[in-house]
């Protein structure tokens, strides 16, 4: 006789619940077969557990006739599945169906009589599941060629009398099953998971996961080195899938995980069944029926063969946190011991407790379910202390969810607790309570319900993939909106490869449409995508259900390059949900004080950033420098710069002979404009710069407080069209040019200048003056090209020589280049670097 070990295979429910599926399991059994001996074990084929609870209950109000049309339901999809892979045999297969389901059908009479479903009863009903696939399962295996013969686990499994989740014996089990082995190896034995009996014979169930419990202990118990339970999941993910697009398969865990990951309620394993694996170094493989071919998961005692260490995240949902604290700290009270004894006893489930040091308060998870009867049993555990007030009433939070990270290496790993901690507050995730294990295999914490998708993908970012993702709902498309779209497009490879930031595009909008995918966006043609898009009325449009997506993705950041006012309301919306804000807008900046500060407040109390280099001057780091300054104590004591990018052009262009009419519409052709040039002509956009820089310094001014000469008067039609105001320029071109003149022949250059003076706090001379100046050549500013902007701070240390900082202040492209630096920057903050 062969001395190879047994290999046992368990196929779940769906694999066998239709004919393909059916057939695909056939195929694979017999397969099998042909390398080795095989035990296999198999659950009820489909639904048939969940209909046979509905036939009981229905037979226990008295409904006979509907608990025996649930049965004929039961009965017509074993029959339809056998006879779809065995039309020869259809009749003898359907006698042999009826004749299976007849003491069922009898059984039900009985409790519609009585009314009454005794625990007994209902194993003997939901064990009817079972017995119809493994028997029919055997008779098609032999059928297809590959002998195969029912085995009964009732006559295998010992349990004690806990119906509904019996205990197993485990020392009886393996005896009866050595004993019976040495028949099995001619003919493929079958046998039915999830169910027992007792020593006197009575049917009892398992539980849930039951069928993966029988394969674990006939494992054990004939000896078996593998068990491969058949899904239809390619095995065990790093995360569940349907919340983190990016969760891939493991292939290989050590059994410590594997327990570590059942203990945390990953629904693929349960302790039970690890437990008989690992007593017999017995591996575990998940692979999935519909890719046989495909590995899956394995899980043994040595775990990561290729040097991977991917770290799985679990989440166990619809919990609830019940938090206990006693007022006064006293060494007889043993709170925790008395609160977990008391949950015990009322037979809740705790998923997770964690008490203080000093054993003052305790923090349980339990079962939402089952929170009514846990907050019961606790409180009438604690009724004289709670009546003294020696204990706070019961603080209790719900809906939350255990997140769990596991992973073999934790315990060699360095700061894994602080990177696991700071991940989650970065995305602005609450930990409601924390444990981590002796075993240093896991670490786990309870989040709010609404955090969970959040909680995971950063999670599982964090640890699990080489690079960050980070979502970009960007308004606005036109200059500076474009090209950074056109920047992303160029730079998003190597940004990933070389930095490690997956940069993805997941929202475009403009003023009337927009376009959201959680997915990430295809970059190519997306601008046309959007104009494709029906477009909607901007004034009753709300983003709010778009940020309500964009918070639960990784690293989410709301990029505006529009010129929209009242856009901060959006702004404030997002710091609430967690979303970080990068803007070249100035506007929200420009705000009256209170409003900015408090959205500013709103900001650093969500513990997100808000990026605006690009407000001031560009791509030019002018608000970092400023910032730098401050920080380090330095005391600015003037700053004059020529800050627009637009009217800067527009000057050099009047020196050079161009009328002002030509010179502003190229200025705006070249994107240094305004989408409105009139912003710019009046110094508004320079205004709201300086008054930007004005507050970095701590001053709090408003727009009203700058002392304002406009470049060109305003325009007497205010409501006329841009088009309309433009041409309207001609009028003035000679006027320009007279000025032009009177500058060249004084040796002077035109200039239009901001100049902040903190000294002029509280006199009566304004601290910010914009205006138009003719300057003399090698005066700072005189020597300006082409859209060239230039801002110098003389302070306390930069007082001979001030320091000075110059480049292209305005233009898409190099406006993009620092929109798109602020995002990197949250993106590196967020990972340290
Ligand atoms: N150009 C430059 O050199 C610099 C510009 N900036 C700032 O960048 C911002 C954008 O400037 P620029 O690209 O030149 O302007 P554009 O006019 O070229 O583009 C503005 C874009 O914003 C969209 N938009 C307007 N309102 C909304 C809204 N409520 N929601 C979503 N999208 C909206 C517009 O859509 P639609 O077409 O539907 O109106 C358009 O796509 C401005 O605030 C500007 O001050 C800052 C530094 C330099
Ligand atoms: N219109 C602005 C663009 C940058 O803010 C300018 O001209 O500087």
């Amino acid at each position: 006789m062969s001395s190879t070990p047994f290999q046992v295979m368990k196929f779940g429910g769906s694999s066998v619940g239709s004919p393909p599926r059916l057939r695909q399991v056939i195929e694979l059994i017999g397969r099998h077969a042909k390398q080795g001996p095989l035990a296999v074990v198999v659950s009820a084929m489909g639904d048939t557990t969940d209909w046979l609870i509905e036939a009981a209950g229905l037979a226990t109000q008295g409904d006979l006739e509907g608990s025996l049309a649930v049965v004929e339901r039961i009965a017509h999809l074993a029959k339809t599945n056998a006879a779809a892979l065995e039309p020869a045999r259809t009749t003898a297969l359907a006698e042999r169906v009826e004749s299976l389901l007849a003491p069922l059908r009898l059984l039900l009479q009985g409790i519609s009589l009585t009314r009454e479903c005794s625990a007994p009863s209902r194993d003997r009903v939901l064990s009817f599941g079972e017995l119809v696939s493994a028997t029919l399962l055997a008779e098609l295996l032999t059928a297809s060629g590959t002998e195969a013969t029912f085995r009964d686990a009732r006559q295998l499994l010992v349990t004690d009398d806990r119906f509904g989740a019996a205990r197993v014996d485990v020392a009886r089990t393996r005896e009866r099953l050595q004993a019976s082995v040495a028949g099995w190896r001619a003919s493929v034995p079958v046998l039915p998971g999830f169910i027992a009996a007792t020593p006197d014979g009575r049917t009892t169930t398992l539980g849930r996961n039951g069928s993966d419990y029988t394969a674990a202990l006939v494992a054990q118990g004939i000896g078996a080195t593998e068990v491969t339970v058949w899904t239809d999941v390619l095995g065990l993910h790093t995360a569940d899938p349907d919340l983190v697009s990016d969760a891939y398969p493991v292939a290989h865990l050590t059994h410590g995980e594997g327990l570590e990951l059942a203990a945390v309620g990953v629904r693929m394993l349960h302790p039970r069944t690890m437990i008989p694996l690992i007593e017999s170094g017995i591996s575990l493989r998940i692979r999935n029926t519909m890719h046989p071919d495909h590995p899956g998961t394995l899980i043994d005692a040595i775990g990561s063969r290729d040097g991977q260490r991917p770290t799985c995240i679990a989440t166990r949902e619809e919990l609830a946190l019940l938090g206990i604290e006693v007022r006064k700290l006293s060494d007889q009270f043993q709170l925790g011991e008395r609160v977990l004894a008391a949950l015990r006893e009322a037979g809740v489930t705790v998923w997770l407790s964690t008490q203080s040091a000093n054993g003052q308060s305790i923090a349980v998870v339990v079962p939402r379910p089952d929170l009514l009867r846990a907050r019961g049993a606790v409180e009438n555990e604690l009724t004289q202390e709670l009546a003294r007030h020696e204990v706070e009433p019961l603080a209790i939070r719900e809906p939350v969810t255990l997140l769990t990270l596991v992973a073999e290496a934790m315990g060699q790993g360095v700061n894994v607790a602080g990177r696991f901690f700071s991940a989650l507050g970065a995305v602005g995730v609450n930990v409601r309570a924390s444990a981590q294990g002796a075993s240093s295999r896991s670490i786990s914490c309870v989040v709010d319900a609404a955090d969970t998708a959040i909680a995971v993908r950063t999670t599982h970012a964090a640890f699990n993939l080489a690079h960050q993702q980070v979502s970009l709902f960007l308004l606005g498309r036109g200059t500076v909106g474009g090209q950074l779209l056109a920047q992303v497009r160029a730079q998003q490879a190597l940004l990933k490869d070389k930095h490690g930031i997956a940069l993805r595009v997941v929202g475009l909008a403009d003023s009337r449409r927009v376009l959201f995918d959680a997915a990430g966006l295809p970059l190519e043609g997306l601008e046309e995508r959007l104009a494709r898009v029906e477009p909607v009325n901007p004034e009753t449009r709300t983003l709010v259900p778009v940020l309500d997506e964009l918070r639960r993705l990784p690293v989410p950041i709301l990029v505006d390059c529009t010129a929209a006012s009242g856009i901060e309301a959006l702004y404030t919306e997002a710091f609430r949900r967690g979303i970080h804000v990068v803007g070249a807008n100035k506007k929200p900046l420009a705000l009256p004080w209170d409003d900015r500060e408090a959205l500013l407040a709103e900001a650093r109390r969500h513990h997100v950033a808000y990026h605006y280099e690009t407000t001031v001057a560009s791509s030019l780091p002018v608000i970092d420098t400023l910032a730098n300054l401050v920080r380090t104590g330095d005391t600015v004591r003037l700053i004059t710069a020529s800050l627009s990018g637009s009217v800067g052009f527009i000057c050099n262009e009047l020196m050079a002979g161009v009328p002002l009419s030509v010179s502003v519409r190229t200025a705006k052709e070249r994107g240094f404009t305004e989408p409105d040039p009139r912003e710019d002509l009046s110094g508004t956009d320079v205004a709201r710069k300086a008054l930007i820089l004005a507050r970095e310094l701590g001053l709090p001014l408003s727009l009203s407080d700058v002392a304002l000469e406009p470049f060109v008067p305003e325009d007497p039609r205010p409501g006329a069209s841009v088009d309309t105001f433009l041409h309207g320029l001609k009028a003035l071109d000679a006027a320009y040019a007279d000025r032009v003149t009177r500058c060249r022949s004084a040796g002077t250059v035109l200039r239009y200048l901001a100049r902040i003076d903190p000294s002029k706090v509280g006199t009566d001379s304004p601290v910010i003056r914009v205006g138009p100046v003719a300057i003399e050549a090698g005066q700072p500013g005189a020597d300006l090209r082409g859209a060239e902007s230039f801002v110098s701070f003389t302070t306390t240390r930069h007082s001979d020589f001030p320091l000075v900082v110059r480049g292209a202040g305005a233009g898409g492209a190099v406006t993009a280049s620092g929109v798109l630096a602020d995002i990197l920057r949250i993106s590196q903050a967020l990972r340290g670097r």
